[in-house]
């Protein structure tokens, strides 16, 4: 090992986060390494958002075309997976290679290197036979990979998880998905679409179990409606890997089967051969700990799902511009994670900014709910068949102003960025009541929910 090299600012993990904070500090002039293990551009272009929500869009396609027979005639539609297996593969991820975004990175100045990242002392990072002092710091963005407990039996059989799922090139007749969270639901809706007996298996006593429970009903609803076999309330216990088909054990005693098995049961950062020791950085949770400027020790930023302030890519770069701004001694404002904003991209899609209802009760705030149903709106009438969907309001009584939304239906994420605004500006809830909103839109449902709070 030669001598270590000086440089400003070593980015460990190229993915969603590092690539940003990187690429920005070198635009800025700073002399940056990042390192990337596997990918650069990390999880959610080659194996989370952006090969899901393709899948997402031909399922939808599929069905919008059923539904012409209720609404314009007749149509005949085949599915056929190669169209979505080669979309993925070549315009999405050119087949899982990332020279585009490896040549993003250096042409903004900053010097990339292969390999798996250690810290190794205050301010130095070791990466191969390379060692870096990085006199600014230290920004990880390592991301987080799928959960896979100890469930009796699972390890050692050829389960998926989301990396697997997005490559698959021809569909499996059957498939039990365990976990009911936004990549188990996306996952289940897409290959159930595409013709795949689709088994969900989750713990809690129902899917999405995070957000409200009238977005939960909405999505079970339209899962049921796709085929999609719903087991709610067991969790899985027990595996079994015949070679040609697996069997899971769930805790009622009962079992399910498929030929393939796919595993959505979490994320987790793998923090434990990074060296954080070296550097004082808190782990001691799942995530790093970090202040309101991304601060996880002296000289160290920690930035995206490795925080667990929220596992999205709008999340990590958020972060990633405090942490630019607080390198650069821009200023600005710190974190703010009141009106996170977060879609579950299921057809009808779920929207939600802030806090539940049930968040804000045990917060002890003195809530106030409105709550409409989408398919009973003038536009939900027009629309006719997929029209489902509930727009929820909470509001804080005190302060009147609203602290979550949720907005399920048709286009739910987009009628989410008008709640988001509300929660976030804080606009009080007498303003909302008394402005316009366009006819016939999806988004005049939110006038509805906010003059039913009571
Ligand atoms: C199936 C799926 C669908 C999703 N859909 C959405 C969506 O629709 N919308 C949304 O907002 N979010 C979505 N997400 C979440 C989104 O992908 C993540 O929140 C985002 O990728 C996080 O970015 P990150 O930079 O924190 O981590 P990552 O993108 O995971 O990048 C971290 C990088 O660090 C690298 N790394 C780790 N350790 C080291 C080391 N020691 N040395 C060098 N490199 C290292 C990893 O190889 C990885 O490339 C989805 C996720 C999944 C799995
Ligand atoms: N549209 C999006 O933005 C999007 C899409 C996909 C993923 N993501 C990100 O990825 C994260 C992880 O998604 P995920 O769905 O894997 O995790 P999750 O934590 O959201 O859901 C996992 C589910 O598995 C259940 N579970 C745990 N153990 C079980 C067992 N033994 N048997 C049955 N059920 C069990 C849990 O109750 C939970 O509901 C999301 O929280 C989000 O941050 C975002």
């Amino acid at each position: 090992m030669g001598q270590p090299e000086q440089v400003d600012v070593v980015v460990v993990g190229l993915g969603v986060g590092g690539e940003e904070a990187g690429g920005r500090l070198a635009a800025a002039g700073l002399s940056v390494v990042g390192i990337e293990s596997r990918l650069v551009g990390g999880e959610c272009p080659y194996y989370g958002c952006i090969p899901t929500k393709m899948m997402i869009r031909a399922g939808n396609a599929l069905v919008e075309a059923r539904r012409v027979a209720q609404l314009a005639g007749r149509s005949t539609v085949t599915a056929d997976w190669a169209p979505v297996a080669k979309r993925i593969r070549e315009e999405a991820t050119d087949t899982w290679n990332d020279k585009v975004a490896v040549d993003r990175f250096t042409g903004k100045g900053g010097r990339f290197e292969r390999g798996t990242a250690q810290i190794v002392g205050p301010n130095r990072v070791r990466v191969g036979t390379a060692e870096f002092v990085a006199q600014r710091g230290i920004v990880i963005a390592t991301g987080t990979a799928p959960v896979v407990p100890p469930i009796d039996g699972l390890a050692g059989t050829p389960f998926w998880t989301n990396r697997d799922a997005v490559e698959v090139e021809q569909l499996p007749p059957s498939l039990v998905i365990l976990g009911g969270g936004a990549i188990g639901v996306e996952f289940a809706q897409v290959f159930a679409r595409f013709g795949v007996q689709v088994t969900l298996v989750e713990g809690a006593d129902r899917v999405l179990a995070a957000e409200e429970p009238e977005a939960s009903e909405v999505v079970a609803t339209a899962l049921r409606a796709d085929n999609v076999q719903i087991h709610t309330g067991v969790r899985a216990e027990r595996v079994r890997h015949d070679g040609a088909r697996f069997v899971v054990g769930l805790s009622d005693g009962a079992e399910v089967s498929a030929v393939k098995l796919l595993v959505a049961l979490g994320r987790r950062a793998e923090l434990g051969e990074l060296g954080l020791d070296e550097v004082g950085v808190d782990a001691s949770g799942r995530f790093i700990e970090v202040d309101d400027r991304l601060r996880a020790g002296e000289n160290v930023w920690a930035i995206g799902d490795v925080t667990g302030k929220g596992g999205f890519t709008h999340m990590a770069m958020y972060q990633a511009d405090i942490v630019v701004r607080d390198i650069l001694g821009q200023g600005g404002p710190g974190a703010d994670y009141r009106a996170l904003p977060r879609v579950t991209f299921t057809d009808p899609e779920v929207g939600a900014v802030g806090l539940t209802e049930r968040q804000a009760r045990e917060r002890g705030l003195n809530v106030r709910v409105g709550m409409t149903d989408v398919s009973a709106s003038s536009r939900g009438f027009i629309h006719g068949p997929g029209n489902a969907g509930v727009i929820k309001v909470v509001e804080d009584v005190d302060r009147g102003v609203l602290v979550g939304a949720t907005s399920a239906g048709v286009t739910g994420g987009e009628v989410l960025s008008g709640l988001a605004v509300a929660v976030h500006g804080e606009v009080p809830v007498e303003r909302l009541r008394n402005m316009i909103y366009a006819y016939p839109t999806f988004h005049r449902a939110i006038h509805e929910a906010v003059k039913a709070l009571d």
